[in-house]
């Protein structure tokens, strides 16, 4: 390659809700940071992941589900979508391979379409999970689905299946530019953000009903533990779980708390590994009625 000019600028991958857009982020910037889960919409908060490279930079913001909104939670975080296109300079249309293009899919093409200046990378993801001639069908139904000028591209996060070569395609479509952050950031997502979404994912974890959408996880205090020895602080972590109705709040608890305990060791291990530093995390749960269509409720637990 003759162009040796730097390069920087975003990114962000939209695609229906478990098209696997959170475990790509994760395997272009190589490190733990968005939220998975298998569960639908669990990416609520817009966390943003940087792919350093010698020559370019690229700043991946990781947005929720593009649908069809059903509560006013679902209309602003369509909302934000939409903000969100307009702002990056390429944007990753995630289609996962092992399923048929359906009406979702069909909404956010028409969604990018009216985007026009914005160039768009359709990937389709979980390319391990398919035959290669299903694939080869799949890539031309995605082909029929989108503009002529899109690029294409198969990807496989779980096995690293052309990885590289999705930063390639997207670093591709960025204007020259210098460096945007220093090379050892991966995401300026704030810390507090990222905690809540840990516990959140513990939380989440094998609960099979609706929780999903009435969870709403803040963080209330993070302070250092007096009087302990340098070399082994300790961080002191009150996390709040706000539910919509008490019987949800017994499900996140479990019987005689058991649930809960394990909801806190399984997130404080990941906190730990995301701080560097041992915590103690104190989890309540909270029941806020019927938060997701209450303006003001909404606006106090961060959305
Ligand atoms: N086999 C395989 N599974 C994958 C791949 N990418 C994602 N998955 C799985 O697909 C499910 C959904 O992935 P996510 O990354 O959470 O999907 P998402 O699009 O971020 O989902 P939302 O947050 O609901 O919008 C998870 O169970 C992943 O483990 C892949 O490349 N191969």
């Amino acid at each position: 390659m003759t162009d040796t000019k730097h390069r920087s600028g975003f990114a962000c991958l939209v695609g229906r809700p478990n098209a696997g857009k959170s475990t790509l982020t994760n395997a272009l910037v190589g490190e733990k940071i968005a939220i998975t889960s298998s569960r639908p919409q669990t990416t609520r908060h817009t966390i943003r992941g940087i792919v350093h490279r010698p020559d370019s930079q690229l700043v991946l913001v990781d947005t929720p589900g593009l649908h069809k909104p059903r509560t006013l939670l679902g209309e602003r975080l369509n909302h934000l979508v939409r903000e969100t296109l307009l702002e990056v300079d390429v944007v990753g249309f995630c289609l996962p391979a092992d399923e048929k293009i359906g009406p979702g899919d069909k909404f956010i093409a028409a969604e990018l379409k009216e985007l026009r200046r914005t160039p768009v990378v359709a990937i389709v993801t979980k390319s391990d999970r398919v035959k290669p001639e299903t694939l080869a069908a799949h890539l031309l139904d995605v082909q029929n689905l989108m503009n002529e000028a899109d690029d294409i591209i198969p990807v496989s996060a779980v096995n690293g299946f052309q990885v590289d070569a999705v930063s390639d395609l997207l670093m591709s479509h960025l204007p020259e530019g210098p460096r945007m952050y220093p090379d050892d950031e991966l995401t300026d997502e704030p810390e507090n953000v990222m905690i809540a979404e840990l516990v959140r994912e513990a939380a989440l974890e094998g609960v099979r009903d609706e929780l999903p959408h009435s969870l709403a996880v803040v963080v209330d205090e993070v302070s250092e533990r007096e009087g302990r020895p340098e070399s082994a602080p300790l961080l002191d972590v009150h996390v709040l779980l706000y539910v919509e109705r008490d019987s949800q709040k017994a499900i996140v608890i479990g019987r005689g708390g058991s649930r809960l305990r394990e909801v806190g060791t399984n997130a404080r291990r990941e906190i730990e590994a995301l701080l560097g530093t041992r915590i103690h995390l104190d989890l309540r749960v909270k029941v806020a009625k019927d938060w997701q269509r209450d303006p003001k409720q909404m606006q106090r637990l961060g959305f």
